[in-house]
């Protein structure tokens, strides 16, 4: 198959007619070869199903990563995600759904090396207990993310074949495979709906971009090349971050009330007609009185459109009370020139200019931030006396462009800009880390996912940005798909069990209502120690992991991460990562060098000691000098 789309990439622009279809062609047999770009590390198939009753009777299927077809096209491997595939992942002795036997392969860097089989119809069933499911979530980690094709379990095969309208939730334990489904979610959601979806566009938002990088290569090796991944606050940018706001600052910038404050400043904006117009027109002059003036542009407010388009739907009406005078005047209908000639007229402009003023998302929040008392308006009955002073810039930049903008005020940019006029929605947005999502950051998503579908993924016990969720349903109200089903997972595939009874001890100290996790892997192991001289002993720690395979990580508070750098100097295979960056991440072994100054160094430091103490997929090391955390011993 590879080779047959890449002799037709290279000859394409022979048997294409024209250029214009030479280029269209050009680019879908691009694809086509990217799409089918093979990672030798991967076998073909990872699975096999043997029909003993129903419609395939007597068929035996190969399931692989995508549709492999012999020369004459009949199908040799069947997609994952197609229909008959979700057998492989949903059977059982209760439902055997026609299937006799399921086998699995097991493979080593693209060779087959083993296989499980399970006789469904002879009342055997593995489950978890399957030794390839226990190969793949024990093996060790190197480089980035990995597809879970082959061993995705029941419970996650039913949230990554939700129904494309479906917007749901996912409250998940560190390491239950959030990020996976949300990825196979959009793998399968593109299958289902190709075109739709290319159109609209499935967008995949993680925290940050190191996270990016590290699940960056899971969808191009299930061959879908085409989705963007993108951070809340690049998805985001109209303007560049220069300044950084106090924490009390962006809290009351992330809040939800500043959803109605900012709607105000916008209409506040638009005046009352105060007089009539008067258009000049060759040798006419039409006249339109302060009374139907005002009608129009009161009605145009009740429409509820955006601001800007609410603007050219007041400019239409007046024209179009100037073409029934002249219709009146000159027994003829104005030709098009004419109209477009009216709705430019100065008078016209002006009286807009006067009542329903043109915006700029800056220049809005520009004279929220400078002037008193459009912020007194505005925020009237919703923000403290004390809260709106936060909000004034003190000294104010001279005009809206020299201002330095911080990341919350981009934010309120956006919900401005949403104001102003409409947003492209995409097809489906998958958000991942969502619990660190502000209100007014679920608001810019629901802008974008308006005619669309969401796939929420988070803990809310990882919580650590200052406005972070409590409450799924709240935030789910902010995406704009109030009542989606919150589901839990629970069975945790990255964390040995030893360490996640270190890690839920902080559980009752995070105020949060989730289920702990239960881990599935009996290895690994979990190391404390209390030390005088903390780089010493870390430098022991990396010893003994460099003894293994895999990743390392050494995770500090970020102040001390330069400290510890210079003292370990450089490994191969050793990473020094500041606490707040690894959220989402996971290293076979990780040293966690002084869980207090962790806890210590942010208002959250109970949950990004959590996120911390659970990214260890199979050794965790525990070096302290000063006590531990009170939860923790
Ligand atoms: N069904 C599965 N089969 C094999 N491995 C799995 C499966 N599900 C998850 N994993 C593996 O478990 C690890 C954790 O998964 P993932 O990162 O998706 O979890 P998460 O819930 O997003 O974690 P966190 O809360 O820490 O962000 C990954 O290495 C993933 O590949």
């Amino acid at each position: 198959m590879r080779e047959h789309a890449e002799a037709l990439f290279a000859t394409g622009d022979k048997v294409a007619g024209d250029s214009y279809t030479a280029e269209q062609l050009g680019r879908h047999m691009a694809r086509r070869v990217l799409e089918l770009a093979d990672d030798p590390a991967t076998p073909l198939f990872f699975g096999r199903l043997d029909f003993g009753a129903g419609e395939h009777a007597g068929h035996g299927y190969h399931v692989g990563r995508r549709h492999v077809t012999d020369e004459a096209g009949e199908p040799m491997v069947l997609d994952w995600r197609a229909p008959i595939s979700r057998s492989f992942y949903r059977a059982g002795v209760k439902d055997p759904q026609g299937v006799a036997v399921r086998r699995r392969f097991g493979f080593v860097e693209g060779v087959i090396t083993s296989f499980e089989d399970e006789h469904l119809d002879r009342g055997e069933e593995l489950g978890t207990a399957s030794k390839i499911l226990t190969q793949e979530i024990e093996r060790p980690r190197v480089g980035p993310m990995r597809d879970i094709v082959a061993t995705i379990q029941p419970e996650q095969d039913e949230l990554v074949r939700a129904d494309v309208a479906d917007s749901l939730c996912v409250q998940g334990a560190p390491g239950t495979g959030k990020t996976a489904v949300g990825l196979h979610r959009a793998a399968y959601l593109l299958y289902l709906h190709r075109e739709r979806l290319r159109r609209s566009g499935v967008l995949i938002v993680g925290p940050n971009r190191a996270f990016l990088g590290y699940i960056a290569a899971v969808l191009p090796a299930l061959g879908e090349v085409e989705v963007a991944q993108s951070t809340v606050e690049d998805l985001i940018a109209r303007v560049p971050v220069r300044a950084e706001d106090a924490t009390p600052a962006a809290v009351v910038k992330h809040d939800a009330r500043m959803a109605e404050v900012l709607r105000r400043a916008v209409w506040s904006h638009v005046g009352k007609p105060v007089e009539p117009m008067t258009v000049p027109d060759g040798s006419y002059r039409w006249r339109i009185g302060e009374e139907p003036l005002r009608r129009v542009v009161d009605e145009a407010r009740r429409e509820g459109l955006p601001y800007a388009v609410g603007r050219e739907r007041v400019r239409a009406r007046v024209v179009s009370l100037l073409l029934r005078q002249s219709e009146a005047r000159r027994g003829d209908s104005p030709s098009e020139a004419w109209q477009r000639r009216m709705a430019k007229a100065k008078p016209v402009t002006d009286f807009l200019d006067a009542v329903w003023p043109a915006l700029t998302p800056e220049g809005v929040l520009y004279r929220l931030f400078s002037d008193r008392d459009a912020l007194r308006e505005s925020a009237d009955g919703l923000l403290t006396d004390e809260e709106r002073e936060l909000l004034m810039k003190r000294p104010a930049a001279r005009t809206a462009r020299a201002t330095r903008w911080t990341g919350a005020d981009v934010v309120l940019l956006d919900e401005i800009a949403g104001l102003l006029d409409r947003m492209p929605s995409f097809g489906h947005v998958v958000l991942d880390e969502a619990q660190d999502l502000s209100p007014m950051q679920c608001r810019a998503i629901a802008r974008r996912t308006e005619h669309g579908s969401i796939t929420l993924l988070g803990d809310l016990a990882q919580g650590t940005a200052p406005w972070a969720s409590t409450d799924w349903a709240e935030s789910l109200r902010h995406l704009g798909k109030p009542g989606a089903p919150v589901v839990p997972l629970t069975v945790g595939f990255r964390v040995p069990a030893a360490v996640v009874e270190l890690a839920n001890r902080l559980l009752p100290s995070l105020a949060v209502n989730v289920p702990p996790a239960e881990s599935l892997r009996r290895d690994g192991w979990l190391d404390v120690r209390a030390t005088d001289d903390l780089e010493e002993e870390t430098r022991r720690a990396v010893r003994v992991a460099l003894e293994h395979e895999g990743s390392v990580a050494v995770i500090a508070a970020d102040a001390a991460v330069e400290r510890l750098g210079k003292a370990l100097g450089e490994h191969e295979r050793v990473e020094i990562v500041p606490a707040s960056i690894v959220k989402g991440l996971e290293y076979d072994h990780v040293i966690v060098v002084e869980p207090a100054e962790i806890v210590d160094a942010e208002p959250r430091g109970l949950n990004r000691l959590y996120v911390v103490l659970t990214r260890a997929v199979s050794r965790l090391t525990v070096i302290h000098a000063v006590p531990l955390p009170g939860p923790l011993t």
